[in-house]
C-alpha cells in the first residue's frame, strides 16, 4: 500500500498511468479530476468491465451495475438509509450493540483477548441483520451470509486476476463459489417471502423494498439483488473501519484520553442512548481521520465509455480509471502533514475550506453511499458502548499496516485485552 500511495504522492496530483504488466490502469488522484470523474462525468466512468463483472456474478444487476436498474434500485433504497429514517433506529440499534459487547465481559472478567476485527464484524451482522431484516431474520441468518459474501468474494476474484478465461471454462473456486451463491439464495428468499406475507407496516430494508419492488419472479430477484449487494457494500466497509480504531487509540495516547473522557462524560457508565450521539463530537472525528487515512473503500475502478482527457492526458475509451480515496487522502498538496493521524482537521470550529474531493471516503455524485449515516450512528454506539465499559488496549506489537483486500482492512491480527472501568452509574447523564 505505501508503494501505491508513493506513486500518487510522487505524481503530485497529475494523471499517471500505472504499469500492472499487461494491465495499465489511470490513476486519478487530484481533487478536481475526482470530481470530473465522480460527478461531473460520471456517465463516462462506469462500472462495468473485467473487475465488476465476476462481482456482478453473485451481486447481481440492480444496485451493482449502472443505467435504469441501478437507479431504480438507489430509489428503492434510498428511504431506508436517510438520516432521519437510519436516526429514528438509533435506541433499537443501542440494543443490538449491547446485546453483543455484553458478551465481552467474560473475556474482560478471564483477562483472555479478543480479536479485534472479529468482534467487530460480529457486531456489525448483528446490526445489519436487524436493519435489513428485523426480527424475520435471525443472527444466524446473518453469519451464513456473510461467511457466503466472504467466499463468493475470494473466489470471484481469481476470475478478475485471470479476465480473459472465458466463464464456460472451469477455474479453482468455481464450486466454492456456487455453493455460496445457493447458500446467499437459500438465506435471502425466504426472507423476501416472509416479508410479503407479513401484513405489517415493518420498517427493515427488507419489507421496504418488498413494497418499493414489483412481486413474482422478477421482483423478488430484484429485492434480492438490492439486499445483498447493499449488505455486501456496508459490511466489510464497517468492520474494519471499526477495527482500525483500536491500533489508531493504542498509537495516539493523547486521542485517546481525549476520546475516553468525551465517552465519561457524555455517556457515563450507560447505556448509550440516542441522545447521546450528537454528543460525541471528538469520537466523531477520530472516526473521520480513521476513514481518511484508512479509507475501507480505498480504490474505486472505472472504465471510460469514450475517449476523453483529464488535466491533459489523453484516456481512450475503454480504459480503465482508478479513483483512490486512498492516493488523495495522502497528497501533500492538499493535506497539512498528510501521514499524521490528526482528529483536529475535522473540527467543526476550524474553518479549513478543502476541496470537497479532496476526502471522498464514501465516494460522492450520483453513486455516492448510501450507508454513511448508518456508518456514523453504528461505529458512534459501538465505540462509546466499549469505552464505557471497558479500556481496551492492543496486546500484540504492531505495527498495524493496511492490507488492500477488496475493503482496506489491517494486515495483522489485532489482539484486544479489555479492563473493566470501574465507575458508579450515576455518572451517566
Ligand atoms: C466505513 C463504511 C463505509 C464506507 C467507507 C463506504 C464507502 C462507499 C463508497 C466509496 C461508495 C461508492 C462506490 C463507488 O462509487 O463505486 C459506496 C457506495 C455504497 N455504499 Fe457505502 N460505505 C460504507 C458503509 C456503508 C454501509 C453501512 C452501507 C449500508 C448498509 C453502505 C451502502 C452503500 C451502497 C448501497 C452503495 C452503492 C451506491 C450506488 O452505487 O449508487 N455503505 N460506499
Amino acid at each position: 500500500m505505501n508503494a501505491f500511495a508513493e506513486v500518487g504522492r510522487q505524481a503530485r496530483g497529475q494523471v499517471v498511468r500505472l504499469d500492472l504488466g499487461p494491465f495499465r490502469p489511470y490513476l486519478v488522484t487530484h481533487p478536481e479530476h475526482v470530481q470530473h470523474v465522480m460527478r461531473n462525468n460520471w456517465t463516462n466512468y462506469l462500472r462495468v468491465g473485467e473487475i465488476w463483472d465476476p462481482m456482478q456474478r453473485f451481486l447481481g444487476t440492480t444496485l451493482a451495475a449502472e443505467g435504469p436498474d441501478w437507479e431504480s434500485s438507489r430509489k428503492a433504497l434510498h428511504p431506508m438509509f436517510t438520516a432521519r429514517h437510519v436516526t429514528s433506529l438509533t435506541g433499537e440499534l443501542a440494543d443490538v450493540i449491547a446485546e453483543r459487547v455484553d458478551l465481552l465481559d467474560e473475556f474482560a472478567r478471564s483477562g483472555r483477548s479478543i480479536d479485534a476485527t472479529a468482534t467487530m464484524a460480529d457486531i456489525v451482522v448483528a446490526v445489519n441483520t436487524t436493519f435489513f431484516f428485523g426480527e424475520k431474520g435471525s443472527l444466524e441468518d446473518g453469519e451464513r451470509l456473510v461467511r457466503a459474501f466472504d467466499t463468493a468474494i475470494k473466489c470471484s476474484s481469481i476470475r478478475t486476476i485471470m479476465p480473459s478465461v472465458p466463464a464456460s471454462v472451469p477455474l479453482p473456486g468455481d464450486r466454492a463459489f456456487a455453493n455460496a451463491v445457493k447458500t446467499i439464495d437459500e438465506v435471502v428468499y425466504p426472507l423476501i417471502r416472509k416479508a410479503r406475507a407479513a401484513s405489517e407496516d415493518s420498517h427493515d430494508v427488507v419489507s421496504a423494498l418488498c413494497r418499493a419492488r414489483g412481486e413474482g419472479h422478477d421482483g423478488d430477484r430484484k429485492v434480492r439483488d438490492d439486499l445483498v449487494a447493499a449488505l455486501v457494500a456496508g459490511t466489510d466497509t464497517t468492520t474494519h473501519t471499526l477495527a482500525w480504531v483500536w491500533p489508531v487509540l493504542q498509537a495516539h495516547p493523547q486521542v485517546a484520553i481525549r476520546l475516553y473522557d468525551e465517552v465519561d462524560q457524555v455517556v457515563g457508565a450507560g447505556p448509550v442512548r440516542p441522545s447521546h450521539i450528537p454528543e460525541l463530537r471528538y469520537t466523531k472525528m477520530v472516526l473521520q481521520e480513521v476513514l481518511r487515512l484508512y479509507p475501507s473503500a480505498w480504490i474505486l475502478p472505472r472504465v471510460t465509455g469514450a475517449s476523453e482527457e483529464i488535466g491533459g492526458v489523453p484516456i481512450d475509451a475503454g480504459s480503465t480509471v482508478f479513483v483512490s480515496p486512498y492516493a488523495t487522502h495522502r497528497l501533500d498538496e492538499f493535506w497539512d502533514r498528510p501521514l499524521d493521524f490528526d482528529p483536529e482537521r475535522f473540527s467543526p470550529d476550524i474553518d479549513t475550506r478543502r476541496h470537497r474531493y479532496s476526502y471522498f471516503p464514501f465516494g460522492g455524485g450520483p453513486h455516492q453511499c448510501l450507508g454513511q449515516h448508518l456508518f456514523y450512528i453504528v461505529s458512534l454506539l459501538t465505540i462509546a458502548t466499549i469505552v464505557s465499559r471497558f479500556r481496551p488496549r492492543v496486546r500484540n506489537p504492531g505495527p498495524f499496516t493496511p492490507f488492500p483486500g477488496v475493503a482496506l482492512r489491517p494486515k495483522q491480527k489485532i489482539e484486544l485485552g479489555l479492563v473493566p472501568v470501574e465507575r458508579s452509574r450515576h455518572t451517566a447523564r
